[in-house]
């Protein structure tokens, strides 16, 4: 089993990079991400967010920094992490830390976020982190138990508009809101800028995913603005 993440101090300030392709995409191989995670712990990222359970074991072996892993299962309503069976499964390919669903949304198993998280605790090491799509999701979470607070779901789950760039505004209430859970800011942070507002805005750490692992949407910006 992996060893339990004692201290989440190691994240705090820090920048996250989440490394992720999708079905099929030339970059979707566990290989590649794992490659593509190690290159960025040596552009300075002090954990490292992966979906997919071989995505997970090969990331593992791959960098020495804490290993955020999900599952993603279908692409609309819960389908980050969406299950107890899920999150086990992604605990046991080696995340330290299992990103799951967090909204108040009925989940596929029945279980509800409290009993998801307790499961996870009781047959795993790992930390849970609740990907919340608004405030009261974030409040709702550190309720059931979550070890740490994501805005990543922030435009996606229906309760808030999507935001251009991040969503700063659901940021800054859930810190207002004071939940006592390291809160990381993810989601639509696109530049360097912006992923200092959101520490300046009160995140604990920052994930930052498309805008630095995924090249088919970076060449698409790049592209765009060449043909506006
Ligand atoms: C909503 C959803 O499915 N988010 C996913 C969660 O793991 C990923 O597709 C995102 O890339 C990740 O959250 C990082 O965000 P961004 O790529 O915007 O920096």
């Amino acid at each position: 089993m992996t060893l339990k993440l004692t201290n989440l101090d190691v994240l705090k300030g820090q920048l996250i990079v989440s490394a992720q392709a999708y079905p099929g995409e030339p970059m979707r191989d566990p290989r590649t991400t794992a490659q593509v995670a190690a290159s960025a712990v040596i552009g300075g990222a002090a954990a490292v967010r992966v979906q997919g359970i071989a995505d997970i074991q090969f990331t593992r072996s791959a960098v020495e920094v804490p290993v955020i892993g999900l599952w993603k299962d279908g692409h609309d309503g819960v389908f980050i992490t969406p299950t107890l069976r899920h999150a086990l499964a992604c605990a046991n390919a080696g995340a330290h830390i299992v990103a799951i669903d967090g909204t108040r949304r009925p989940r596929p198993d029945g279980l509800d976020l409290a009993a998801t998280i307790a499961g996870i605790h009781a047959e795993s090491n790992a930390l849970v982190m609740a990907d919340c799509g608004s405030p009261a999701d974030a409040a709702a979470a550190a309720e059931a138990g979550a070890d740490l607070l994501g805005t990543t779901l922030a435009g996606y789950s229906g309760e808030r508009t999507k935001t251009q760039g991040p969503d700063l505004d659901m940021l800054a209430q859930i810190v207002a809101a004071d939940l006592g859970l390291p809160l990381i800011a993810e989601g639509r942070i696109h530049t360097p800028a912006q992923a200092r507002q959101a520490l300046d805005a009160g995140a604990f750490a920052v994930v930052v995913g498309t805008a630095i692992t995924h090249p088919a949407s970076i060449t698409g910006w790049f592209k765009d603005a060449l043909s506006a």
